[in-house]
């Protein structure tokens, strides 16, 4: 698998404050990535500073093993920011029209296709939008760019369930006919989960984890049973979270289990149970670096 994108140890600072810390990403041709984050974690800066809108403190960023210089754009690249305002008062036609310019692969029939599944007036001026449909415009261009590398900005914020079930189908269908890397940032990482294969992560800047969506599925377990057993049973695990309660205790867990833990478990009447993916996003942030 070769590598698209490559950051390497970035840092930005805001004041006293880091936006991002030492963070390390890879994003491998074609994969789809969730992004992961809190409110305030990182991502639109990391997103921002890949697309070259603003520039990083420290660290370097490659795009297929050529290290990006200042100002300079991954070629094959769509960035689908989080607001439109960038568009001033073109009308959706005009800013796909724009957008058509930029990207090689782009695909007027997708995208006609597209503002018909959304339900887009071509005519009608962004601005004038709602917060959702406004975020539909965005949606229309990342697909319709085809772009080897797309990233999308909380592309679902502001959309109703009918309007993201949508998005998230014509991603795969698209994706399944011409793979490329993509990147989506939010903070619903179950949503994500049957859409993206892999994610990234972060918190107050930093990388927390990077992982395969089936691969936390399979090591996110909750231990529950008498204080002494589940601490015997987690010694030398990735321990997330704890919580008493009475004589019990019960832990949140990160480890692949396997026959002789089970084994264990039954010895000591524990039981074990699958964590869901936004509590494991919990339990991991809560506990911070
Ligand atoms: N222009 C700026 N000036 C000062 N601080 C900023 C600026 N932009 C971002 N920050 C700070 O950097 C940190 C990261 O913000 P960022 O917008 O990248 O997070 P995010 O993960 O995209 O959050 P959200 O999910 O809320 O969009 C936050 O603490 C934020 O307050």
């Amino acid at each position: 698998m070769s590598i698209v994108l490559s950051c390497d140890k970035l840092n930005k600072k805001y004041g006293p404050t880091y936006a991002l810390r030492d963070l390390d990403m890879q994003l491998e041709e074609n994969v789809i990535y969730g992004l992961l984050g809190r409110n305030g974690a990182g991502k639109t800066t990391l997103l921002n500073i890949i697309a070259g809108g603003i520039l990083a403190n420290d660290g370097s960023i490659e795009i297929r093993g050529n290290k990006l210089e200042k100002g300079e754009l991954p070629e094959d690249f769509c960035f689908v920011r989080e607001n439109n305002k960038h568009f001033g008062g073109a009308r959706v036609i005009e800013a796909l029209q724009l957008a058509a310019n930029f990207h090689p692969h782009w695909d007027w029939t997708f995208a006609h296709k597209l503002l018909q599944t959304f339900g887009l007036d071509p005519n009608q001026k962004i601005k004038q939008l709602s917060r959702g449909t406004e975020s539909l415009v965005g949606i229309t261009i990342g697909l319709a760019s085809r772009a080897a590398l797309t990233l999308f900005d909380e592309p679902v914020h502001g959309l109703d369930v009918l309007m993201r079930e949508k998005f998230y189908k014509e991603l795969l269908e698209d994706y399944a006919n011409y793979p490329r890397t993509i990147l989506l940032s939010t903070h619903l990482i179950d949503e994500i989960a049957p859409v993206a294969e892999r994610v990234y992560i972060m918190d107050q800047g930093s990388l927390l984890l990077h992982d395969e969506i089936n691969r936390i599925r399979m090591a996110a377990y909750l231990i529950r049973g008498n204080s002494d057993a589940v601490a015997s049973f987690t010694e030398g695990k990735r321990v997330l979270h704890t919580e008493s309660y009475g004589h019990g205790k019960l832990a949140a867990i990160f480890e692949m289990l396997n026959e002789g833990d089970r084994q264990q478990a039954r010895q000591l009447d524990i039981t074990i149970e699958h964590l869901t993916l936004q509590k494991f996003f919990s339990y991991l942030i809560e506990g911070g670096h």
